[in-house]
C-alpha cells in the first residue's frame, strides 16, 4: 500500500445523515428530501455495466451540491471527478492511493477494530468509518458488532483528529444514542430503505443527525 505524503481533503467534522444506497433512483430520491452526505453502493458489476449509474450520480450530486461517495469502483470514481470515494479495507490493499490522492477526491475507509484503526490513521483518509455498531441484516458480517462502548472510545481515541462515521444497524430509535458518542455522521441503508415511510424516515433522521459545515468542530 501506498500511501500519499500528505491527508486526503478534509470534509466537515459533522457530515450530517449519510444514507447508502444501492441505485441512481435511490441517490434522486434523497437528494430531493435534502441530503446532503450519500453513497452509491453497487456490489459486484463490472465497471461498463455500473458506469452510466455513477455517471449520473455524480451529476446529480454536483447538481444539488451534496457530497456523493463512491463504494469500491475508485478508477470510475477518479474517471469522473467524484466528490470521494468509500473503500474498505481489503480495498486498501489492491487501490491507487496515490491516483485518488493526486486527483483529489476525498476519502472514507471502513474500521472494524483497533488494527484497522490504526491502518486507516496511517493512511490520513479524509473520514473514518467505524461499524458494524449493531447487528446488521444488510451485509454479511465475519466480525462481532462493535456496540456502543467500543464507538464512543475509539471516537476519543481519535481525538477529533478525523472526522467519523458510524454504520451498522442503526434505526431511527438508535441514532441518539449513537449520536451521543460524540460521531460526526451516521450512515444508514435500512432504516430508510426499508422504511415504512422512507421520506418521514429520512425526514427524522436529517433533524436528529444535522449537517453542520463549520469546518472540524471538534479539532
Ligand atoms: C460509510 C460506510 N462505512 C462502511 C462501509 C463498508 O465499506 P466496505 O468495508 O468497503 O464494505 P462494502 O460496503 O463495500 O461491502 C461503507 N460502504 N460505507
Ligand atoms: C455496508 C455496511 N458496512 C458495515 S455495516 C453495513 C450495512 C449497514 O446497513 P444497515 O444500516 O441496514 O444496518
Ligand atoms: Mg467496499
Amino acid at each position: 500500500m501506498k500511501t500519499p505524503t500528505s491527508p486526503f481533503p478534509e470534509v466537515p467534522y459533522y457530515l450530517g445523515l449519510y444514507p447508502v444506497v444501492d441505485s441512481l433512483e435511490w441517490v434522486r430520491r434523497l437528494l430531493q428530501a435534502g441530503v446532503k452526505t450519500l453513497q452509491l453502493r453497487i456490489k459486484n458489476l463490472p465497471d461498463a455495466e455500473v458506469e452510466p449509474a455513477i455517471i449520473d450520480a455524480i451529476a446529480l450530486g454536483r447538481e444539488y451540491q451534496a457530497r456523493l461517495f463512491i463504494n469500491d469502483y475508485w478508477r470510475l470514481a477518479v474517471k469522473h471527478q467524484a466528490y470521494g470515494i468509500h473503500l474498505g479495507q481489503e480495498d486498501l490493499d489492491t487501490t491507487d492511493l496515490l491516483a485518488i490522492h493526486a486527483a483529489g477526491l476525498r476519502l472514507g475507509v471502513s474500521t472494524h477494530d483497533d488494527a484497522e484503526l490504526a491502518r486507516a490513521v496511517s493512511v490520513r483518509p479524509s473520514y473514518i468509518a467505524l461499524g458494524h455498531i449493531f447487528p446488521t441484516q444488510t451485509k454479511e458480517m465475519p466480525s462481532a458488532p462493535q456496540g456502543l462502548e467500543e464507538l464512543a472510545r475509539h471516537i476519543k481515541q481519535l481525538n477529533g483528529a478525523f472526522p467519523t462515521v458510524a454504520i451498522g444497524g442503526i434505526s431511527l430509535e438508535r441514532v441518539q444514542s449513537v449520536m451521543a458518542c460524540g460521531v460526526g455522521s451516521v450512515a444508514v441503508v435500512s432504516a430508510i430503505t426499508k422504511a415504512h415511510d422512507w421520506r418521514a424516515a429520512t425526514e427524522e433522521l436529517l433533524q436528529l443527525c444535522p449537517y453542520r459545515d463549520d469546518n472540524h468542530a471538534q479539532r
